[in-house]
């Protein structure tokens, strides 16, 4: 199923020097959302009391504290939506057959009880490793976060597992801090692995160490690619997207460090995502992109939920969008 391929030349490079020097531009964001469109969401977002109060509350809020960082009822809707009530164009869901993921409140909660333990032995680091050959062989299904150094993938996984004390996901501001795979086993579900980031500082070994997880992962059942809200999709994202076409795994788009930027921003990197989709994606790509900040929590219900419902741990009816793998 799996076909053999290799890593964009630019993970290849060794030196993360060049990596630097080279900005890379990022793709032009779609042209046909109206600019009036952009306008109504500036208008809405200054209008909108309830914005200001979040932010007030995000800049005094401690990571740790994060689900109690935004009133309820934010945390349980869908950032992306909120988005597609300001345009008429459909920022996901191009054609008949595809429907949004929307899990109910009731399925997002007990998707939170999947993450949430109180015991040590529950949620855990089981490996660490460079090798693949050398990672723990499970039957249980896999979830990876891939993307760029610094996008926040470790912070992500922490988030996810906020409510559990006792695991340990070490993250840092200095680009390149993850150098291994780090295998999360979530009770007797499925396994979270964080990924080495690409970019700058990544790894001399990424080439080697990400091809081989990325092809040769049996119970790989989802990867997801982040992309940074702050700068939107950059080239090397494009390039690595284009890698998981080839290797045919089924991948999800996450635009992370929602709280860096404001709905203009976010919209038009929404709809730079759908243009990339329509151009690149094939059915092994979620057609939705979930929008998410592991600072604030926003969207983190979204991704917990999903991850249950795609390892089959918690069934969500209220969607039509199956992956299997
Ligand atoms: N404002 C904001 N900052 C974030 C968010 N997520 C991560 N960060 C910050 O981004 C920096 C990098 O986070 P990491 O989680 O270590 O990034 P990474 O993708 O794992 O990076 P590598 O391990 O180098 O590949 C840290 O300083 C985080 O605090 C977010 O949602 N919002
Ligand atoms: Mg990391």
């Amino acid at each position: 199923m799996k076909a053999a391929a290799a890593l964009p030349v630019c993970c290849r490079q060794t030196a993360a020097a060049s990596l630097l020097q080279n900005p890379y531009p990022s793709t032009p964001a779609n042209s046909s959302i109206p600019a009036s469109a952009v306008m109504r969401v500036k208008s809405v977002r200054m209008m909108s009391g309830q914005e200001a109060t979040f932010r007030r509350i995000r800049h005094g809020s401690k990571p740790d504290s994060l689900l109690t960082a935004h009133p309820a009822a934010d945390l349980y809707s869908d950032p992306c939506e909120k988005l597609q009530r300001l345009i008429e164009v459909p920022l996901f869901g191009i054609g008949t057959t595809e429907k949004p993921f929307r899990p109910t409140k009731a399925e997002m909660l007990q998707a939170q009880e999947v993450f949430t333990s109180r015991k040590a032995r529950d949620i855990r680091r089981i490996d660490n490793v460079v090798d693949c050959e050398k990672a723990p062989l499970y039957h249980l299904p896999e979830v990876a976060f891939m993307g760029r150094s610094n996008v926040g993938k470790s912070s992500l996984i922490r988030a996810i597992f906020h409510s559990s004390p006792y695991v340990k996901v070490p993250v840092s501001k200095i680009a390149g801090f993850t150098k291994t795979l780090r295998f999360y086993q979530v009770k007797e579900h499925f396994t979270l692995v964080d990924m080495p980031g690409y970019g700058e500082n990544q790894p001399t070994y990424f080439k080697e160490c990400v091809e081989d997880f990325l092809q040769h992962r049996r119970n790989l059942r989802l990867v997801y690619l982040l992309i940074d809200g702050d700068k939107g999709f950059l080239k090397l994202d494009l390039e690595m997207l284009k890698y998981l076409e080839i290797c045919r795994l089924y991948y999800c788009i996450v635009l992370n460090k929602i709280d860096l930027v404001n709905e203009t921003t976010r919209l038009k990197t929404v709809a730079q995502i759908r243009q990339i989709r329509e151009e690149y994606g094939s059915p092994c790509c979620f057609p939705q992109p979930f929008l998410v900040s592991s600072k604030t929590g926003e969207g983190l219900a979204y991704i917990q939920s999903f991850i249950a419902h795609i390892t089959s741990t918690v069934e969500t009816n209220s969607t039509d969008q199956k992956l299997s793998a």
